[in-house]
């Protein structure tokens, strides 16, 4: 038999890396709230409105004074200072200080005029005479003396944050200091899943022979939320091309992208291959060489992104990994939307013969300050294997003219943020 369906002209991973990239570039912008900007990528560069601090603050309890009036002070010869006010934090004092006064201070509240240094409350003593408070001082007090200068972190002007900074408990902060209530950020792009496959079970229905849950929808879903996306589920429909043309083209018309798994390889059943060559798209590719994976298909339709993976949960996996989530960081303006490349020491031999590049799904270690990584798997690592997805922080790449790598050699890993919600 040789129909289109078994002809397919495999392509190197970068290279369907770029023909995917040359159809992305980033979305929308928005303003949220500040609460609402965790872990979204702000869409504009932030400069500060003022210094900061915006005034001379106190770093201690204690009292403001004129350094002046402390040369010479010694335990044998205490100078003794009249108190004129009290300045608690929020509020500003209108009594400038002259020689041979002093204002209690708070930590944190501006400093008054004339005060060029503040002295802790331990290094003094009090007393009380005619209705007046006194303090003594017994030693020199240096000029600045714990005031903070103003805009000793900032000054005015200064870049803060630049556009496509992922807003954390850091920028928070900046952006609160500086009064940024409503920041603007990339919109986070819609991506519909779906799954298809008749032998596709939901999630609480009792199992039956020869068939399955359905766990790459959700396994997606956790994906895309992690990639800073947001998923919409369109549940898992049977192999069906008629039910899925009418799905992805329900999908397409709502969400920025649709990703589907299932029905990509030359199976009888393999809906999603026949409808990519229906010709009413353009398809990007459908085989790239690369393993798990290689069915991975993508096209464009209508200026958005269709991604066909495969229903093995290693190479769904995989392909979202290498295509779906640099499709999502760019939209969002992420300047290095690609899984971050280390070398790490290998731990285990591994001894699989590949043609194609091998995506390894791994675990890292540091051991004394050296990156080692071991296959997740102790047995086995095909496409199909579903475990060992929950154990991986990283894809071991085996090249294919390697016929396996003995532990200890030298290898490429790509990181994987699990767990880090953008
Ligand atoms: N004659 C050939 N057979 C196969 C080839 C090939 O080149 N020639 N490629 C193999 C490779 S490589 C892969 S990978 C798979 C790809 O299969 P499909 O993408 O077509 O996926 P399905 O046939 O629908 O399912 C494969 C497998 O995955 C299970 N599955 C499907 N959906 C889900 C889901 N949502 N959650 C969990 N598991 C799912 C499904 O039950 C099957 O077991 O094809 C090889 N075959
Ligand atoms: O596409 Mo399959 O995942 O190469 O193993
Ligand atoms: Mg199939």
């Amino acid at each position: 038999m040789t129909t289109a369906k078994f002809i397919r002209t495999a392509i190197q991973v970068p290279d369907a890396q770029a023909k995917v990239a040359a159809h992305v570039s980033s979305g929308s912008i928005e303003k949220v709230t500040l609460e609402q900007a965790h872990s979204r990528t702000l869409a504009d560069t932030i400069h500060a409105p003022h210094p900061y601090p915006f005034f001379r603050r106190s770093g201690m309890d204690g009292f403001a004074i004129l350094s002046s009036d402390t040369i010479g002070a010694s335990s044998e010869q205490q100078i003794w200072l009249r108190v004129i006010d009290e300045i608690p934090c929020g509020y500003t004092s209108d009594q400038p200080i002259t020689s041979g006064t002093a204002s209690r201070i708070m930590t944190g509240a501006q400093v008054p005029e004339g005060a060029d240094a503040v002295v802790m409350m331990e290094m003094t003593e009090s007393k009380e005479e005619h209705g007046e408070q006194w303090i003594a001082l017994k030693r020199h007090i240096q000029p600045d003396a714990n005031i903070t200068p103003i805009g000793l972190e900032v000054h005015e002007g200064q870049l803060l944050l630049e556009a496509g900074t992922i807003i954390q408990a850091g920028e928070q902060s900046v952006l609160a200091t500086f009064g940024v209530g409503q920041v603007p950020v990339y919109k986070r792009p819609k991506v519909a899943i779906f799954a298809t496959g008749t032998e596709l079970l939901e999630v609480d229905e009792p199992l039956q022979p020869g068939r399955i849950r359905n766990s790459n929808s959700y396994m997606l879903r956790s994906l895309v939320v992690e990639a800073g996306g947001e998923p919409v589920m369109y549940g898992s429909i049977a192999d069906d091309v008629d039910t899925a043309r009418t799905k992805l083209a329900e999908a397409l018309e709502h969400n920025d992208m649709v990703v589907t798994t299932g029905g990509v390889s030359v199976g009888d059943y393999d809906i999603m291959g026949d409808l990519v060559r229906e010709g009413n798209m353009e398809m990007l590719f459908n085989k790239v060489t690369m393993r798990p994976g290689s069915v991975t298909t993508a096209a464009v339709v209508n200026d958005k992104l269709l991604f066909a993976l495969s229903g093995n949960p290693g190479a769904c996996f995989v392909g979202f990994e290498l295509f779906v989530r640099p499709t999502i960081r760019t939209m969002q303006a992420d300047a290095h939307p690609y899984l971050e490349e280390w070398t790490a020491t290998l731990d285990n031999d591994y001894t699989k013969v590949n043609n194609f590049t091998r995506f390894v799904r791994g675990r890292t270690e540091i051991r004394n300050g050296m990156v080692y990584a071991k296959p997740s798997a102790s047995r086995v690592d095909e496409s199909s294997v579903m475990i060992t997805i929950k154990d991986s922080d990283c894809l071991i790449v085996v090249p294919p003219e390697k016929k396996g790598i003995p532990a200890g050699e030298q290898v490429r890993i790509l990181r994987l943020p699990t767990g880090h919600v953008r």
